[in-house]
């Protein structure tokens, strides 16, 4: 008998993408700027000198983009709004027009019958309150909380599904251990504190929804299987660092109220003994859990490395995108069982999913061809049938990205898009994994 890939009724299917990723006119109607804004614009930080001054112009093309959603069938869509837009200096005075580019965004969505899923942060802190120490500084929980419970406000009701953040690894890892993304910070020192005070954040920001919130509220972490290169201890050892420092740092003080215990080996006396009750803070009921899975890391010891004495090692004979990401969708099945294992069945969507492969200019009206794209697609949609057949409580999917975009500090060259994206005309043309995602998104995954 062929296996059925068909989803559970109700399924959820989506797309993705981020505000400075897609947006463009970053200071326009009165917005502040955001610490991507400086970095963006700090010399030698972006490939090719790229910038979100323009992006995708999403800004002004966004009723045009939702018909695009439209076109494909999605039900729902994954977007962030921009902290400096509707706070210029991220706390105290709104501005009135940032709002009402979300609202009428959202409304947008509702009448092409769109359900929208807001993320609060994705990584563009304002400008202002990185100047007063940012991630650093204990009182942006409270910076948060004030933020979050304007955008309730101003839309609970009608956006049913909230994210406080978007992985903050990320945010850490990148922003302030090694500095490859803003504000480019490194620090072994900051990271730690940077990462705890996220959380804290993300708790606030759950709790203010609590007081007033009518629907669902959920945080979204990016996770990394990761497998031992050999079965010796050191490399075990090493695996097991570099899983924890990923894919539990966040989880574990959201999910269970305590980290890891591998972390102060890590960090050493760089890891501060934080105090016990912030995680009545950091730790909130959650409404559901986003993963966002984009490849696994084989992992050895390295004793130079900086500071997990862990490094990924190249795999033979596999497909690695754009992005030097390995093609292995035995992650995405792995990665559910291991965090039900961990934090029970706590609901769960894919906020992200995606690959960049280099896709050829089309001529006017064609599809841009881009078969590695779709066969990255399909191998993952089955391996996540696969989890939800295992008993994963998995309720919905969206894939990263609906529109080719600004991959942050790696420019626009990496292109992650079910529509490409011409960013000199701003023409956008559907690639072959769009036209077959609508065909999953039709069936319900029975066309797999
Ligand atoms: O890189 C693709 C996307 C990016 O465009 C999104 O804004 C972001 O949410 C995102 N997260 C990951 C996975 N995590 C990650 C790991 C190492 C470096 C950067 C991101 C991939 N992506």
């Amino acid at each position: 008998m062929t296996q059925s890939y068909r989803f559970p009724p109700g399924f959820h299917w989506g797309a993705a993408t981020s505000a400075y990723q897609i947006e463009g006119s970053p200071l326009a109607d009165g917005a502040g700027p955001s610490i991507w804004e400086r970095f963006a614009h700090t010399p030698g930080m972006m490939a090719n000198g790229d910038t979100g001054d323009i992006a995708c112009d999403h800004y002004h093309r966004y009723k045009d983009d939702v018909q695009l959603m439209r076109a494909l069938g999605l039900q729902g869509y994954r977007f962030s709004i921009a902290w400096s837009r509707v706070l210029p200096e991220g706390t105290g005075r709104i501005n009135q027009k940032g709002v009402d580019f979300y609202s009428r965004l959202v409304d947008e969505l509702l009448e092409n019958g769109i359900e929208p899923n807001a993320t609060l942060f994705h990584w563009d802190l304002p400008a202002a309150l990185d100047d007063r120490g940012g991630w650093l500084n204990r009182d942006i929980a409270h910076w948060f909380a004030e933020y979050a419970n304007v955008m309730y406000k101003a839309l609970d009701g009608r956006v049913k599904r909230w994210s406080t953040l978007n992985e903050p690894w990320v945010v850490t890892d990148g922003g302030y251990l090694h500095g490859a993304l803003a504000p480019g910070h490194r620090s072994k020192y900051e990271a730690p504190i940077a990462a705890h005070n996220l959380m804290r954040a993300s708790g606030a920001g759950i709790q203010a929804y609590r007081a007033v919130g009518k629907h669902e509220i959920g945080v979204v972490f990016n996770i990394e299987p990761k497998y031992p290169a050999s079965n010796s201890p050191e490399d075990i050892a090493a695996t097991r660092r570099a899983h924890a420092y990923m894919n539990e740092q966040f989880a574990d003080p959201a999910l269970l109220g305590s980290y890891p215990p591998e972390l102060k080996e890590i960090f050493g006396p760089a890891w501060p003994d934080f105090p016990e009750d912030d995680f009545k803070l950091t730790q909130q009921k959650v409404d559901f859990v986003g993963l966002n899975y984009y490849t696994r890391a084989v992992v050895k010891h390295d004793p130079n490395a900086y500071p997990l004495k862990a490094v990924p090692v190249k795999q033979p004979n596999t497909t690695y995108t754009e992005t030097g990401w390995e093609v292995y969708e035995q992650g995405f099945t792995d990665m559910f069982t291991w965090f039900k294992q961990r934090y029970g069945d706590i609901p769960l969507y894919v906020t992200e999913n995606g690959s960049a492969f280099y896709d050829a200019p089309v001529a006017e009206g064609d599809v841009v061809q881009d078969p590695l794209r779709t066969s990255y697609l399909r191998k993952h949609l089955k391996a996540m049938h696969h989890a939800i057949e295992q008993g994963v409580n998995l309720k919905g999917y969206y894939a990263w990205s609906l529109l080719d975009n600004l991959e942050w500090s790696l420019g626009f060259a990496k292109r992650f898009g079910l529509y490409h994206v011409d960013f000199a005309t701003q023409k956008r043309t559907p690639k072959a994994t769009a036209k077959f995602y609508a065909q999953v998104i039709e069936t319900n995954g029975a066309v797999l």
